[in-house]
């Protein structure tokens, strides 16, 4: 997708600390990490989206003569800066877990290794990014779960403006749902476009019977008819099986898609209803669909009441996230390179234990169950590190150490998650398509165990750490509090 270019999305303080480090004339490379601390709508996993808009935001990194002279307008900047960010490109590397990834708090989601001037200079856009797909992603990936599949994504109308609507449809097609009724996100993306039509259609028209006869004659091989207009028992469904009844009469070709929408009542009861008239008149075929202010907790309500809905269009809480309106994510210092070329870890040190950075330039492994393929934990690890699945391995809590789990050499395979995606500062990743990010994304999916994936309470997954990285945090944890002692 070509875009406007995106360089002055950053929040003032990137900017003049960049002046700051040019200034001073120090710009060694550092590491960063982008990490999130807690999973959204108090789920057990997150998945990753936005890549692909990260690396399109990169690739156009550059500041063109009019933001220059805006940020000349501001009064802020010298000259010799200036000078120096009309030359400015991105020279350093990036690692990232491929867009569709499970992932878990703590774990680094993507890594700048640059120059400190240029990685401080990404920092919020690529937060932005990220936050917000990943947000949407995974709240898509809880609804499709209640769903069984069969969501189609509404919300444009109610997203929080073009961007999130159009970006938001991408990340909700990443995790699961079937299309988007937001044509742009359909025409960038490549991704399914779906819809009925309105209640104004039938409003529209002099009877609703005379509206889905319309209806039909236009969209024969997809024609849900929306069934809630004046009474959805008595109206709706006995006038959408009689335009059903016409088709057949007139010898038209079976339908791809035809049935019903309902978008409001007892969605239950109605759709109990709705399908025994459909099946009592020969459409045991048609689908119910359904709309409303749904979200995952209403749509596992609705299949555990045994609603006979099958498509579901679910716009607000989706597009939104409404339960979980952030996702959290943060850009952190690991290291910063020493004189020798070797990276000195850095660590930021909390009073709230969780906020403890994890130091070093680091990756992620994730080991798996060999028999069933389901994830068995995550180790955070040092870029260094290697494994070799036919050695036993104990992995253990980085707080609670006691508690530890065996793996036996031969019992667990294992994959590095973090993949190059630009290497000095050329692009050496190609992002698949969002179909097949959807595809893998399912394949993600089904390597959570049953009880990490339900609404309620899931199952945490363990994130911990290698022994060498936890060695070297407690280390540099021992050395900051002798200082202390010391002073
Ligand atoms: N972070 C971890 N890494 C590896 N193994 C762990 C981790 N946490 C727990 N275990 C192991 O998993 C098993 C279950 O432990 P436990 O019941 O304490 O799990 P838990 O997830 O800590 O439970 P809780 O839900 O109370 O936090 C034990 O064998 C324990 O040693
Ligand atoms: O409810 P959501 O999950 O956001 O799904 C999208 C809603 O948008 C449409 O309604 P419309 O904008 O016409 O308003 P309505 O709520 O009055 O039907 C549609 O009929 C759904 O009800
Ligand atoms: O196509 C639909 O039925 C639709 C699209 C957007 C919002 N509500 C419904």
């Amino acid at each position: 997708m070509s875009r406007y270019n995106l360089t002055l999305l950053t929040d003032l303080y990137e900017l003049t600390m960049m002046q700051g480090y040019y200034e001073n004339n120090t710009n060694e490379t550092v590491v960063f990490d982008v990490f999130y601390r807690n999973n959204p709508s108090g789920g057990a996993y997150a998945i990753a989206a936005g890549l692909d808009q990260i690396i399109d935001y990169i690739k156009n990194l550059r500041f063109e003569a009019e933001d220059i002279e805006y940020l000349r307008s501001t009064g802020i900047f010298q000259e010799s800066f200036l000078a120096y960010l009309a030359d400015f490109s991105f020279s350093g590397d990036i690692y990232a877990i491929p867009e569709g990834t499970v992932v878990f708090p703590k774990e680094p989601l993507l890594k700048v290794i640059a120059p400190i001037m240029e990685a401080q200079l990404v920092e919020t856009a690529i937060l932005n990014i990220i936050n917000h797909q990943s947000l949407i992603a995974t709240k898509a990936s809880r609804v499709v779960y209640a769903a069984g599949g069969g969501v189609m994504e509404f919300g444009l109308r109610r997203a929080q403006g073009p961007d999130a609507g159009t970006y938001g449809a991408r990340a909700a097609v990443i995790a699961g749902c079937v299309g988007t009724s937001n044509v742009l996100a359909g025409k960038l993306f490549n991704i399914p476009i779906k819809g009925t039509h309105a209640h104004s259609w039938i409003m529209s028209f002099k009877t609703e019977l005379e509206a889905f006869r319309n209806y039909a004659r236009l969209y024969p091989d997809n024609c849900l008819l929306l069934v809630d207009t004046y009474d959805t028992l008595k109206s709706g469904v006995p006038h959408a099986i009689q335009v059903f009844t016409e088709m057949k009469e007139a010898g038209l070709p079976k339908p791809s898609v035809y049935g019903i929408r309902l978008d409001s009542g007892d969605l239950a009861y109605l759709s109990k209803k709705a399908r025994k008239m459909l099946d009592a008149a020969g459409f045991t075929d048609a689908v119910i669909s359904a709309s409303s202010d749904l979200d995952e907790y209403l749509i596992e309500s609705l299949r555990s009441q045994g609603a006979q809905i099958t498509s579901w269009g679910v716009g607000t809480n989706l597009i939104t996230s409404k339960d979980c309106p952030a996702f959290g994510g943060v850009y952190k210092l690991a290291a910063v390179q020493g004189p020798d070329g070797k990276f000195i870890p850095k660590i930021k040190v909390s009073e709230n234990i969780e906020k403890v950075t994890d130091p070093g330039n680091k990756t992620i492994f994730r080991i798996y169950d060999k028999e069933t393929g389901k994830i068995r934990g995550d180790l955070i690890a040092l870029a260094d590190e290697t494994y070799d699945s036919q050695q036993s391995l104990i992995i253990f809590d980085p707080i609670a150490t006691w508690k530890r789990t065996y793996l036996e050499g031969g019992s667990y395979t294992i994959r590095e998650l973090l993949v190059p995606i630009f290497m000095g500062g050329q692009c050496v990743y190609t992002s698949p398509c969002v179909m097949d990010i959807q595809t893998y994304c399912q394949k993600e999916l089904n390597t959570l165990w049953d009880e990490s994936r339900r609404l309620a309470n899931p199952q945490t997954v363990y994130v911990d750490l290698s022994r060498p990285l936890w060695e070297l945090k407690n280390q540099l944890l021992d050395n900051i509090h002798n200082f202390k002692d010391k002073k």
